[in-house]
């Protein structure tokens, strides 16, 4: 299987942050999840992966080209990307957005755009200025999927949308997906939606890569541990990754399966105990 993106040892300092040496690969026809604190270098990861931002050192490729290659003017049409501002100019109206991309992208979609701002119910004369933000993102939206893209760009793409459109677009970025040759990279805060959405989890810490790992393996990793601080005593301190006490004096941990005696109580994870665990338990 080709990859549609692949990240080898970039590294970006800007004074006191940097990302430091991050490999990382996503297969054609996946869904990832890019996921982060505030300030961790989701952003500055993906505007590297756009060609918009050039590393100190590191390759990107996206779509088996490589990102600082005069070749990837042209791959950009094959990328549909959604960044967390605003990117039309302000006084255009949705139409008039559309006839700019009918000029800029070969294999516009003018259909596919007009049922888009339908079913967004985007304001035909309003300027794009004047949109909220939920609807600036869904005109931004409506563009990225209708220039038949192979790959998705979308940064806090579902910021500032209700849950309900959410979900529907969520709903539009896995049909996407259903042709194998497909693949999205999203960075967002609501993990939920990640959970739901996405086939890989890549979670960026201060800079840092600390996994990119198939979500399926990644809940059966790990377990959450809810009981007395009695029963807890039957834990390695090694197949516990972050551990606090309940109101009720009982102790709630996140403990590694592999590590843990055999037949013991573990629940269910989700995504969002894991990575709250993994960030509490470098700080305990
Ligand atoms: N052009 C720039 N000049 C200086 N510092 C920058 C620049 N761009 C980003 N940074 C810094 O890089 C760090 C990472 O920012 P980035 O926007 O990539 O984070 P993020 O993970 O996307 O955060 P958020 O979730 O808040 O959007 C921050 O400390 C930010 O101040």
């Amino acid at each position: 299987m080709t990859n549609a993106i692949e990240l080898n040892h970039i590294s970006k300092s800007f004074g006191e942050f940097s990302l430091k040496n991050v490999t990382l690969a996503i297969p054609a026809g996946t869904i990832c999840g890019l996921v982060g604190e505030n300030g961790a270098g989701k952003s500055t990861l993906i505007r590297i992966l756009m060609g918009a931002l050039r590393p100190d050192s590191g390759t990107a490729a996206a779509l088996g080209v490589d990102v600082s290659a005069p070749e990837f003017l042209n791959a950009k049409e094959d990328i549909g990307v959604v960044l967390d501002e605003g990117c039309f100019p302000e006084t255009l109206t949705a139409p008039q957005v559309g006839r700019v991309m009918a000029a800029t992208y070969r294999r516009w979609e003018q259909d596919t755009f007009d049922a888009y701002c339908r079913r967004f119910a985007l304001p035909e004369k309003t300027a794009f200025k004047d949109y909220s933000r939920g609807m600036k993102m869904k005109l931004t939206i409506a563009v990225a999927l209708s220039h038949q893209a192979q790959l998705l760009v979308l940064d806090e793409a579902t910021a500032g949308l209700d849950p309900i459109v959410r979900d529907e677009i969520l709903e539009l970025f896995n049909e996407f997906t259903r042709d194998e040759t497909h693949s999205v990279l999203i960075s967002s805060h609501i993990l939920s939606d990640l959970e739901k959405l996405c086939d890989y989890i890549a979670f960026l810490h201060q800079g840092r890569l600390l996994f990119c790992e198939e979500k399926d393996a990644l809940l059966e990793q790990y377990g959450i541990f809810n009981d007395t601080a009695e029963q807890a005593e039957a834990l390695m301190p090694e197949a516990i990754v972050s551990m606090e006490t309940t109101p009720y004096g009982g102790v709630r941990a996140l403990v590694r399966r592999d590590l843990a005696p055999v037949g013991f109580q573990l629940e269910k994870p989700t995504i969002e105990d894991i990575i709250l665990a993994l960030v509490k338990g470098e700080k305990q």
